[in-house]
């Protein structure tokens, strides 16, 4: 059980706030239901994060199993105040029509690092199962700022550079947001308050884009579904230089935003952003009990 669990603690005004919310919204919604049987229903998993660990390819590559049923877009649900307060209903609303043996799932990858999150995950479905894709933080950084950078430059604005986002006053900027996302053990630890760790899988960010399928099927044995995606439906596309999926014949790579070039940065300020990490690494391996090929 959680270390911390909000049930045995005087519930603070917060808490308080959430569980009544949570007792009005559970008695108010109804799951929509298809005439053909299927329904809209709250996703029995999420995946939570994090924002350029590889997210979409797990969606994805998960959606290939028949009993997946994914929201295509990022619901952000519990993270932007003004849908929370749409209520439950509205989330639903956002979910895709299923059938009773599907699982629904939806991704956000902001749910991470967001600190109201868990709370209010927990005050849904105090045992639902979630999905953590990480990737080496450094390498997440510098994904993190490269989005950043296409998004400005698809609104013809200008961006400083890695270096000028990386360093202040000659030294590692760690005000920079992207680094914060990076220190998974703040975050986890946010998490583990309210969910035991057996019910947060975490998914080799680094492995699933060298090798996806042993990745998935952990996650299909995590979801209890059974075995029913295959290697053959993965191949490596050389001109992409990710692995793409094969669906009954089909063949799909991930969006062109995803794969992007990194920035070349300097050897000596990628070496000062590993060992800024090293530390935080080291306590969310023994957060999790459980290293990564890290940096
Ligand atoms: N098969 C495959 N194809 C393409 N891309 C892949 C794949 N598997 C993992 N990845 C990695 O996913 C990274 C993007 O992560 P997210 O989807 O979580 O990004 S986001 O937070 O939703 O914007 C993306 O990051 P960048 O490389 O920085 O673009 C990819 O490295």
């Amino acid at each position: 059980r959680p270390a911390v669990h909000p049930k045995e603690e005087a519930p603070s005004q917060s808490v308080q706030k959430e569980l009544l919310k949570k007792t009005s919204l559970k008695n108010n919604f109804k799951e929509n239901i298809h005439s053909n049987g299927s329904r809209q229903q709250l996703p029995q998993t999420i995946i939570i994060g994090v924002r350029k660990g590889g997210t979409r390819a797990l969606l994805e590559m998960l959606s290939l199993h028949p009993n997946i049923a994914a929201a295509e877009s990022e619901v952000h649900f519990f993270d932007w105040e003004d849908h929370y307060g749409h209520g439950l209903q509205w989330y639903i609303n956002q979910m895709p029509f299923s059938y009773p043996r599907q699982i629904t799932v939806e991704k956000t990858p902001a749910y991470f690092t967001s600190p109201k999150v868990p709370e209010r995950v927990y005050n849904m479905n105090e045992s639902i199962r979630l999905l953590l894709i990480l990737r080496d933080p450094s390498e997440r950084v510098l994904s993190d700022y490269t989005q950043v950078f296409y998004n400005h430059v698809q609104k013809h604005k200008l961006y400083p550079s890695i270096e000028q986002v990386l360093i202040k006053d000659g030294e590692l900027n760690v005000d920079y947001k992207a680094i914060n996302r990076s220190l998974y053990y703040i975050h986890m630890e946010n998490w583990l308050k309210y969910f035991p760790l057996g019910h947060i899988h975490i998914v080799d960010g680094d492995k699933l884009i060298k090798d996806p399928f042993p990745e998935i099927e952990k996650v299909e044995r995590f979801l209890r579904l059974s075995p029913q995606i295959n290697a053959s439906n993965f191949y490596f596309n050389k001109t992409k230089g990710f692995y793409c999926l094969r669906d009954s014949g089909r063949e799909r790579c991930l969006h062109e935003s995803k794969g992007r070039a990194h920035p070349q940065i300097d050897s000596r300020l990628l070496d000062k952003l590993h060992e800024y990490f090293h530390e935080p690494n080291r306590k969310f391996f023994e957060l999790v009990g459980r290293t990564f090929d890290w940096h």
